[in-house]
């Protein structure tokens, strides 16, 4: 449940309405609470909020209108009880046109460009399953509080995708180029206690209520410091890997198409979507 505001004259929600969505209501929902300045950036796209061009193309948009909000800090979650976020779409991975796998995958590195070097203090509440992408999402934030019983990693590999260099980067900067090293390669899944051991995520809560109120815990220490001084470190200690990403993001692109592509990958993927199905059998 999110955090109750006590007058919710001071909710403000951003909506739009997107095409080509099988959620209700908008893929992204923006609560404002203008007492603290916080603001609850909330994925909503049905079942999963699995990574759609056009749900990527949705965050980036949010993100772009709370920094003209100037807002003072941000909260990223899902409203699902069991998946923050199932990472890309993978049928944006099924024969695709070239075209738009293209697209996807800039809109994956813009996803990421933005949210890595928002101006503003972001923590991810992980309040259910976070691989590949979902995890890539938690990693852009400052701070992760995962609720547990919940697992967190970046799987790529056991999909049969290379882990892009400026991903393995975020994740080496947050545990470390050992571990980082260790589970990108074999694409290890952490649970929510493991995730905590090795510094994938920062706190643990029992349920997303206690996980909010870590959050803003978190953002407040940030309430007596000026914005300008915070945000220019942030950015002098991520803007060069958001450039280092943006020169080698047409060979990154050219090596996304060739991987998903090729036969092979296309075979494995068309046994791992069947997995996907019997595992509910
Ligand atoms: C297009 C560009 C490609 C570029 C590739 C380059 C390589 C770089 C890689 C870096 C970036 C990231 C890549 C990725 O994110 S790949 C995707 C990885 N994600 C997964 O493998 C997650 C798979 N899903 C699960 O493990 C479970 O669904 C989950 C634990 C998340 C939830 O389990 P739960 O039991 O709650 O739900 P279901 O499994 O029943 O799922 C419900 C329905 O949702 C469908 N589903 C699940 N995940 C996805 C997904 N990622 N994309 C699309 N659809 C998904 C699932 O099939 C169910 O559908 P049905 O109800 O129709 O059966």
């Amino acid at each position: 449940m999110l955090r109750k505001i006590a007058n919710p004259a001071r909710l403000l929600t951003f909506q739009r309405t997107m095409a080509s969505t099988a959620s209700t209501g908008p893929l992204v929902r923006t609560e404002l609470d203008s007492q603290t300045g916080y603001a609850t950036v909330i994925l909503n796209r049905a079942p999963v909020n699995s990574l759609s061009l056009e749900f990527m193309a949705e965050i980036i948009k949010t993100v772009d209108e709370l920094e003209r909000s100037k807002i003072r800090g941000m909260i990223l979650t899902s409203p699902s009880s069991k998946v923050f976020c199932a990472g890309l779409d993978v049928l944006e991975m099924v024969n695709p046109s070239e075209d738009r796998l293209r697209s996807v995958w800039r809109n994956l590195q813009d996803t990421w460009a933005k949210l890595y070097g928002t101006s503003f203090p972001t923590v991810a509440l992980i309040n259910g399953h976070a691989p590949a992408g979902g995890c890539l999402l938690a990693l852009t934030c400052e701070y992760r509080i995962m609720c547990s019983n919940f697992s967190i990693g970046l799987n790529e590999t056991q999909l049969g995708l290379a882990v892009p260099p400026w991903l393995q980067k975020t994740m080496r900067n947050t545990v470390g180029s050992r571990e980082a090293e260790i589970a990108c390669i074999k694409g290890t899944m952490f649970s929510s206690e493991e995730a905590l051991k090795i510094g994938l995520v920062d706190e643990l809560a029992a349920d997303k209520g206690e996980a909010m109120h870590k959050a803003c815990n978190y953002l407040d220490t940030f309430k007596n410091m000026s914005p300008y001084a915070r945000s220019a470190t942030k950015l002098l200690l991520r803007n060069k890997k958001i450039e280092d990403m943006k020169r080698a993001r047409e060979d990154d692109i050219d090596r996304v198409v060739k991987n998903v592509m090729n036969s092979d990958f296309q075979a494995g993927l068309a046994a791992y979507l069947q997995s996907l199905k019997d595992r509910k059998k």
